[in-house]
């Protein structure tokens, strides 16, 4: 018998054996030059340790909490949409295999499986993601709409912004977070990097599908262009909207007694910004290189946003978390949490449930080696003065 994975990166090449050339693209691919897919990866690689010696390290603890939710380690499941593609039991694995390890799953807005179906497969904490949608109607009238508010906005009663919301279909997203609440959902994490689908030119090419959303079933139909490249895009362009703004994040609060997370945020402005709208955490992410190309690798923003928050939420990473040292170096920078999207991809289509509890398992486990050799019992023992960024090398060692 084949020997199995000994490190994530391992289980990208068992996904790209199993997988149509069509997905794996998708999967594995990011926007236009692919430069920061390839730097979120490599940014971590220019971070060196500072291990302390004779610690007693004979017991480590990695457990963490979240908004109060209990975690076995600082390492939760990224969302990423269209887990069926990867598997047949698609988000439903990788629920089961996230609650075995104790670890919490973002579930996509995007999934294959609705998020009632996730609900009801095993007990465990979970957060859900939301893009907030637009409609047909929206596209063809919003503008239109956006200028009569603006001219008569004294005129205009509080039933009629309602009005508004529902042309919108901002009814589409208050239905998804009831639901989400009524499942038993913890969070909602809101992701805001996504106005439009950034280009993937991979999904072009191939002529990306659609996959089935089963949580938009019966809420919004859409009547995208199939006739060009990926149709994901098209069909991503009628569905997100891409008017969402800061005001919405008071609607959302507005509507949800859960908390509110934002995810896609990497300026110390936005960050800011985000706090004073009244978040309950932020993620600092570049959507894993899939959107804006060019942006800077996360970790190498994460400092910046960690000290303009100064404590007032918590703060996450994703993009390029493959090691346990990747964990470490994050949670040295100020991260609370990292979250992990493609290596859980890849375990689902290398082994399904199996495979994404080992990719979780195998972080889990170099992290806590990690802490025993850098001389940290607890996360709690993990300070700025553990990591050491490259261009930060003393010049006795240049
Ligand atoms: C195939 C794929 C699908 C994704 N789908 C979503 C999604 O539906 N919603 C979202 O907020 N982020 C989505 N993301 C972004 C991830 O949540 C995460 O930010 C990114 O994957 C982290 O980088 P990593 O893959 O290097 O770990 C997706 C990423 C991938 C690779
Ligand atoms: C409106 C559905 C868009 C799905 C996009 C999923 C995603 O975020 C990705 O990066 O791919």
């Amino acid at each position: 018998m084949e020997d199995g994975p000994v490190n994530l990166r391992e289980f990208q090449e068992l996904a790209k054996r199993n997988l149509p050339k069509m997905y794996y693209d998708y999967f594995s691919g990011g926007a236009e030059d692919q430069f920061t897919l390839r730097e979120n990866v490599e940014a971590f690689q220019r971070i060196m340790l500072r291990p302390r010696i004779l610690v007693d390290v004979s017991k480590i603890d990695m457990s963490t909490t979240l908004l109060g939710y209990n975690m076995s380690s600082p390492i939760l499941v990224a969302p990423t949409g269209s887990q069926q593609l990867a598997h047949p039991q698609g988000e439903l694995a990788t629920a089961r295999a996230a609650a075995a390890c104790n670890a919490i799953m973002v579930l996509s807005f995007a999934s294959n499986y609705s998020l009632e179906d996730v609900a009801s497969t095993c007990n465990a904490v979970r957060f859900y993601q939301l893009y907030v949608c637009s409609g047909f109607l929206n596209k063809l009238f919003g503008p239109l709409f956006d200028t009569f508010c603006l001219r008569f906005h004294c005129f205009i009663t509080c039933s009629f912004e309602q009005f508004l919301q529902v042309f919108k279909r901002r009814d589409v997203s208050a239905t998804l977070l009831q639901r989400a609440e009524r499942n038993g959902y913890k969070a909602i994490v809101v992701t805001v990097d996504t106005p439009r689908l950034g280009r993937r030119e991979a999904d072009e090419k191939n002529k990306m599908i659609i996959p089935r959303n089963s949580n938009l079933e019966g809420l919004i139909s859409v009547d995208a262009d199939l006739t060009g490249g990926s149709k994901l895009e098209a069909y991503a362009s009628e569905t997100l909207d891409p008017s969402l703004s800061w005001k919405d994040i008071e609607w959302l609060k507005s509507i949800t007694k859960l908390p509110i997370i934002l995810k896609g945020i990497i300026t110390a402005e936005d960050a800011r910004k985000a706090v004073d709208a009244g978040v309950s955490g932020i993620v600092v992410s570049n959507h894993g290189g899939r959107q804006l190309d060019y942006t800077p690798p996360t970790i190498s923003v994460l400092e910046e946003v960690v000290k303009a928050v100064s404590g007032a939420v918590p703060v996450l990473l994703d993009g390029g978390v493959r090691r346990g040292t990747d964990v470490f170096k994050a949670l040295a920078l100020g991260a609370k949490a990292v979250m992990i999207g493609r290596p859980v991809v890849y375990g689902l289509a290398a082994n399904g449930e199996h495979g994404v509890r080992s990719v979780i398992k195998m972080l889990q486990n170099e992290l806590e080696l990690t802490m025993a050799l850098a001389g940290c019992p607890t996360l709690r023992d993990i300070t700025r003065n553990h990591v050491m960024i490259n261009h930060e090398r003393p010049r006795s060692l240049l």
